[in-house]
């Protein structure tokens, strides 16, 4: 099935994109789409329908697990992610996870620059620091944390943790920045800033990200993917989505009907 949004500059494309974590089953199934940059695209679906396996799909995280099979193709700008070094392809694809997870040995300073050590990426002193407060700048916690930088990331709040792995991703400067329900573990008024800051960080990356919060989705996409079973069943802007879905088991998921 070809989903795509009438637009002409794709920083995404996935073509016929399956993944399998054993071979009698595919948890994804031929996915097509395309995702225009500077946009903010929602994954919705019941739980199990394979919107995690797709994210992860994008930054090659699949390859962690020799078991795990993905075919297709994935473009980034143009570029099979496939053909690329996986190292390269998370740093231009950054991932933030459910459960805000700073490395809790680390401080403040070192784990916004994680990403760097990683990839063995050496900054002087100077940039380091430039790093450090540009993407902290970024994600709003820079005043909150400038007089604790040597303090260990696990001693901020949930949201200012989450706010903490949004800058640790941003600072390796990706073209997109991929979110599994970064808002599932925080209060509503962490959750409101995060999706403030998704709406900001909007203007200079593109963001893909798995929700469950449908009114969530409303609020920060432009587009909206529907999975079910595996498969892609219907893309397209979300007011569209929610005013007027063109397949029956989307109207049923966002009524209520399950998920
Ligand atoms: N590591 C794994 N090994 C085997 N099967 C897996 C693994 N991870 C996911 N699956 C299966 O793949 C399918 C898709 O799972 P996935 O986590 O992508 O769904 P999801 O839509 O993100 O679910 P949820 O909303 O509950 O997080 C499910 O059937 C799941 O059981």
């Amino acid at each position: 099935m070809e989903n795509s949004i009438n637009n002409d500059k794709y920083i995404l494309e996935l073509k016929d994109v399956s993944v399998s974590y054993n071979p009698e089953k595919k948890a994804i199934k031929d996915v097509n789409a395309t995702i225009k940059e500077h946009t903010v695209t929602a994954i919705m679906g019941p739980s199990g329908c394979g919107k995690s396996t797709l994210l992860r799909a994008i930054n090659r995280m699949h390859d962690l697990y020799p078991d795990i099979k993905t075919t297709g193709q994935i473009l980034l700008k143009g570029e099979n992610i496939f053909d690329m070094n996986p190292m390269r392809v998370r740093r231009l694809a950054g991932m933030v996870f459910q459960r805000p997870n700073p490395f809790p040995t680390m401080s403040i300073y070192d784990n916004v620059l994680a990403g760097y050590k990683l990839n063995n990426i050496g900054l002087s002193k100077a940039e380091k620091d430039e790093v450090v407060e540009n993407s902290l700048k970024s994600v709003a916690l820079w005043d909150e944390v400038k007089d604790s930088m040597t303090q260990k990331g696990s001693f901020l709040s949930g949201g200012q943790q989450q706010r903490l792995c949004i800058a640790r991703a941003i600072a390796l400067k990706p073209e997109i920045l991929l979110m599994d329900e970064p808002t599932s573990a925080l209060d509503p008024i962490s959750t409101n800033r995060i999706e403030d800051l998704i709406l900001e960080l909007k203007q200079q990356y593109t963001i893909v990200i798995v929700t469950h919060n449908m009114s969530q989705a409303a609020r920060i996409s432009d587009n909206s993917m529907f999975m079910y079973l595996g498969e892609l069943i219907e893309y397209g802007t979300t007011k569209q989505m929610f005013t007027k879905p063109k397949d029956k088991r989307t109207e049923d998921y966002l009524t209520g009907v399950f998920g």
